[in-house]
């Protein structure tokens, strides 16, 4: 090719970088689109419509952060279900436990898939985060090898872990009473990594600082409206270089991609050392699915792991926290049973084997996943792959279902008193069915695979730090839990007061749990 071929193929390239051009193929290839989808969906029947735009439909509607609110209010004016269009995609919230149990659950093998998310998944996950996939063989494959370690079969592996991470966790509550938010990221952490990796995590530890920042970028562009392109699965037709978001999204691909590999990079070079103990990790890297993986993929599902089981525990255990602190009254409940198994001036820390004679905190950590659920405000999108019918409704294959989680948890006709925190209401002879009564690990085959593992770190912190902690508003800061923010760049979402029950508590804590948080491995 001459010099001057060369140049006019760079000015046609600049050229084409032009905002205008750039402008001009986005407009023509979503006219094109949306043209095509308006006469498909014509023939099909949606519940009432939330009034949008043109074109964005509700996309600049939805607040960025803290959905649930607004989708509350939204269920509380249309009923049980009400369609959002958020870019092209059409989505359908589903309000009642009743309309949730009847798609997500009873018609789940085609309610279960994800539409597309060619942002948060494809460029920011390399296309491997188990959350976002279809369902799919590679979504079944994950699966499985996630459930080998996550199931309740699996109880008796992650108990011990559980046992030391949430002594150290008292221990870290006594020393710095107000880094209890810091103290739960490291607590859920540590139980994860010790299953996953063999190695604990300490307080301020760099790496899981860095491991919740991932997590936030991840939750920060995954709600609805964040990404044009995810609204617009579309646009990613584009030729690359005119997609603008791609650079941002490769960004935090690497960044993620960085923080997880650390972990396996460090265990695949202790495992050559022979002083890595046996782990889910050992035996992950030497099992037949790794070989059917992408290095990528496989890195991702050490990711997963690490940032799903993490974020969740931290946040139900502040949510529970919050509740003891504005309703105080279900405090002294919950205590008197404790008392009556670990004795009343703090003879001994409640135990694994405690838990048949303390249904109250069974109770407990069930309400503290319905009261206010932080983790998944709006649900989880899932999309349906066959067109189907409900109800005199037609929807067509792709439209997007999510079960609103806030509407629900807080919906007088579903919950007595919603607002309160009140743990009686699971007292129903269910309090050790972790997934009944509520909607917070989600519904149908995408349940949360990791739900038993997640409800025993919230179940054993919680027995322990109710048994010797206070819990108190602070003065002149009380807690709006209406607003407790789930984003919160590793600073506590709201401020409280945390002290040892008496000093006999104190006492306990120092004797039972201070060497928990000098064990090295
Ligand atoms: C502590 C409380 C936890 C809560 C409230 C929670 C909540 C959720 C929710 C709402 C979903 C989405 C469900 C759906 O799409 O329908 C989910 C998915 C998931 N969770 Fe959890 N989770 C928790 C703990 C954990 C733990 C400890 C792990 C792993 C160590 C984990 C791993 C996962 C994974 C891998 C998925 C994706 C599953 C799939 O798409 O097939 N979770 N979780």
């Amino acid at each position: 090719m001459s010099t001057s071929e060369i140049e006019r193929l760079a000015l046609a390239a600049r050229e084409a970088l032009e905002p205008s051009y750039i402008l001009f193929a986005v407009v023509a290839l979503l006219g094109t689109w949306l043209f095509q989808r308006y006469r498909h969906n014509a023939q099909y029947k949606f519940p009432p419509h939330v009034p949008g735009i043109p074109i964005f439909g509700n996309s600049f509607q939805v607040p960025p952060v803290q959905q649930g609110p607004w989708a509350k209010k939204l269920a509380e004016k249309y009923g049980e279900m009400f369609t959002c269009k958020f870019g092209d995609k059409t989505w359908v919230f589903l309000n009642s436990s009743r309309v949730v149990t009847d798609l997500l659950e009873r018609r789940a093998a085609i309610y279960s898939s994800r539409p597309p998310f060619p942002m948060t998944q494809s460029i920011m996950s390399g296309d491997s985060r188990i959350v976002l996939m279809p369902y799919n063989e590679q979504w079944r494959l994950i699966r499985k090898v996630l459930h080998q370690i996550l199931s309740t079969k699996q109880q008796d592996v992650f108990k011990p872990f559980q046992d030391l991470e949430s002594k150290n966790l008292c221990w870290d509550y006594l020393q710095t009473p107000d880094r209890w938010w810091a103290a739960n990221g490291r607590y859920a952490n540590s139980v994860i990594m010790s299953v996953v990796f063999g190695r604990r995590s300490m307080l301020d530890d760099p790496d899981v600082v860095e491991l919740f920042e991932t997590i936030e970028l991840f939750l920060e562009n995954q709600q609805p409206g964040k990404n044009i392109v995810d609204g617009f699965p579309v646009l990613d037709k584009l030729p690359k270089a005119l997609q603008w978001w791609r650079p941002r999204g490769y960004e935090i691909f690497k960044k993620t991609f960085r923080v997880y590999k650390k972990e396996v990079d460090q265990l695949e070079k202790r495992m050559r050392a022979g002083t890595q103990r046996r782990c889910f990790g050992t035996d992950f890297l030497k099992s037949p699915e790794v070989t059917k993986m992408s290095e990528v993929r496989k890195v991702f599902v050490f990711g997963t792991l690490m940032e799903a089981g993490s974020d969740t525990s931290r946040v139900t255990l502040g949510q529970v926290i919050a509740g003891a602190a504005t309703y105080p009254g279900w405090v002294a409940t919950a205590r008197e049973q404790l008392d009556k198994v670990c004795g009343y001036n703090a003879e001994r820390l409640p135990q694994w084997d405690d838990r048949k004679d303390l249904n109250y905190i069974s109770a407990v950590v069930k309400e503290g996943f319905r009261w206010r659920p932080n983790i998944a405000e709006i649900g989880a999108p899932t999309m349906l792959i066959k067109d189907d019918e409900y109800e005199g409704y037609k929807f067509p294959a792709g439209t997007v279902f999510t079960w609103n989680a806030w509407a629900i948890a807080l919906n007088p006709d579903e919950y007595e008193q919603p607002e309160r925190f009140w743990p009686e209401r699971f007292l129903n002879g269910e309090e050790e069915q972790a997934l009944k009564g509520h909607w917070s690990f989600g519904p149908g085959r995408r349940v949360c695979v990791g739900w038993k593992v997640g409800e025993m770190n919230v179940w054993i912190a919680i027995a322990r730090l109710l048994y010797c902690f206070d819990f108190a508003e602070v003065p002149g800061k009380p807690i709006d839990t209406m607003t407790i923010p789930q984003i919160t760049k590793n600073s506590q979402p709201f401020e409280v007061k945390v002290t040892p029950r008496s000093a006999a508590h104190a006492e306990l804590v120092r004797r039972d749990c201070e060497a928990a948080s000098k064990v090295r491995y």
